[in-house]
């Protein structure tokens, strides 16, 4: 399996350089050259296998033998039992044909550690394999953060440093990203927002000369590995819903559009998706994005879902790499606006074939409590922020008759204040997690200045020598 840039001019890479390289050269998102297609008999045979075996089965073919079969059979056990339900991401109904997708029952409570926990799983085992080490700088609106560091946390050949906009993540996400005692551990808390952190992993990997000083990688989304894991629930939850023959739609709770992404591929590859539904919080470019087809920057408001506090959402480029035909020119001009005048427009054509799948809605503040109110005294479920603001947009955008999965994507837990501001209920956090914030806090502040950071990073890679 060929692995392109959606920027046209990266080399091309097989599975395992993509791991490692997270952004490609030119700045842009790797994916598959072609998708690999699954007929309707073989997802039927996968009907009553356990996550693992569905697993397996879907990341085979991206893996296309880089791997071998037993080890990477192997890491996705090891992945998935670090995983609290015995399901891994199990279905819940909360309406005649509403149903929640858990996922987070994996060790930081969001879906995040589906495919964090395998992907530092295939780097630990790449570099091992290379004989090399790697510096892996992420960033994070609060999510992404605590579960790459629970994942790389003590790994002899990585250096991870996260990178989380101070102030404007929860004090539960907070705590999980700077309480780690592992040495390879870096919290660093900038003084920006998300976006002003994602801006500077990008330039990160777009310096050369720092990129190959440290062996950068990244463990965003961005990197294509990250996408490939999530396809999997998408899988999962269409099996247990009578899968491939009935079809079925999702609404994700989006910000840098990674996990819907994920379900574009699951129905790339053969699953009988029918909609799939982008709910914003009230930072809803993506919303406005397809209602005007301009993709147009605002300021970013601080939200009782702050993992979804994002304007630029960096995997719309690889739906709109697909949407375009592929068209790696359009797509460098889109993004050389977008860096230029925070906007650019989309094709009428383009955004047709967006919306022959897509559809999307936004979730206010008072939407999301009202929701999360609501949903508890109907159903008895207690929604978090997020999955609220999906749960909010998925009834706008229900056909009758036909099922609707909305991604739960976080515990309530992760968010206490917000949620009992709701619902009255305080969410207690886990057991293994109950002495959370009485750890002690390790992070440095640092501007959010390119200079400042790389100096930083640099000075403490192990894989800079
Ligand atoms: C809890 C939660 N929900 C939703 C999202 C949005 O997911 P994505 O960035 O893949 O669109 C995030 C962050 O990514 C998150 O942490
Ligand atoms: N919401 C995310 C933002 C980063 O997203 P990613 O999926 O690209 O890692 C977070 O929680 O950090």
């Amino acid at each position: 399996m060929d692995y392109i840039s959606t920027r046209g001019e990266a080399p091309v890479l097989g599975f395992c350089d993509a791991l490692l390289a997270g952004l490609a050269r030119d700045g842009g998102l790797y994916l598959p050259a072609t998708w690999p297609k699954m007929s309707k008999r073989e997802i039927k045979a996968l009907r009553g296998k356990s996550y693992q075996d569905v697993a397996f089965a879907v990341l085979k073919p991206f893996v296309d033998g880089e791997i071998e079969d037993a080890a990477l059979k192997a890491m996705i056990d090891a992945a998935y039992g670090t995983f609290r339900h015995p399901a891994v991401a199990p279905l819940v109904q909360i309406g005649p044909n509403d149903f929640v997708l858990e996922l987070f029952h994996g060790t930081t409570l969001a879906f995040k550690d589906v495919a964090m926990q395998l992907l530092g799983r295939l780097m630990d085992h790449v570099l091992k394999a290379k004989g090399e080490r790697a510096t892996i700088v992420g960033a994070t609106s609060g999510d992404t953060g605590g579960a790459a560091i629970d994942a790389f946390a003590g790994l002899d050949n990585v250096d991870i440093f996260i990178l989380f906009p101070k102030g404007k993540v929860s004090p539960v996400q907070q705590r999980q990203m700077t309480t780690s005692k592992a040495a390879n551990v870096h919290a660093l808390a900038v003084e920006g927002n998300f976006d002003d952190c994602q801006n500077l992993v990008k330039e990160m990997f777009n310096h050369a000369a720092f990129r190959d000083k440290v062996r950068l990688s990244g463990v965003n989304s961005i990197n294509w590995a990250r996408i490939m894991a999530q396809v999997v629930y998408y899988f999962t939850a269409a099996l247990s819903l009578g899968g491939p023959d009935r079809k079925m739609s999702f609404t994700v709770p989006t910000g840098n559009f990674g996990d819907i992404f994920a379900g574009y591929v699951a129905r790339e590859m053969g699953l009988p998706i029918d909609r799939l539904v982008i709910a914003t919080n009230d930072n809803d470019i993506l919303a406005r994005t397809l209602k005007t087809g301009r993709y147009e920057m605002r300021g970013v408001k601080a939200t009782t879902s702050p993992s979804m506090d994002i304007q630029i959402s960096s995997n719309f480029e690889r739906l709109l790499f697909e949407a375009s035909g592929r068209d790696a020119g359009t797509i460098r001009g889109q993004m050389a606006s977008l860096k230029q005048s925070g906007a650019f427009d989309i094709e009428p054509e383009t955004l047709k074939v967006i919306k022959r799948v897509f559809r999307a809605g936004r979730a206010t503040e008072k939407d999301v409590a009202k929701t999360i109110r609501t949903t508890l005294s109907e159903t008895g479920y207690l929604l978090d922020p997020h999955t609220a603001c999906g749960v909010f947009v998925a009834a706008k955008n229900q056909k009758p008759q036909s099922p609707m999965v909305t991604l739960a994507t976080a515990h309530p837990a992760k968010f206490p204040a917000a949620v009992k501001l709701a619902s009255a209920i305080d969410p207690a956090l886990p057991t293994w997690l109950a002495d959370l914030m009485d750890r002690e806090e390790r992070f440095d502040i640092l501007a959010a200045d390119l200079g400042v950071v790389e100096g930083f990073i640099a000075a403490r890679a192990r894989a800079a020598g």
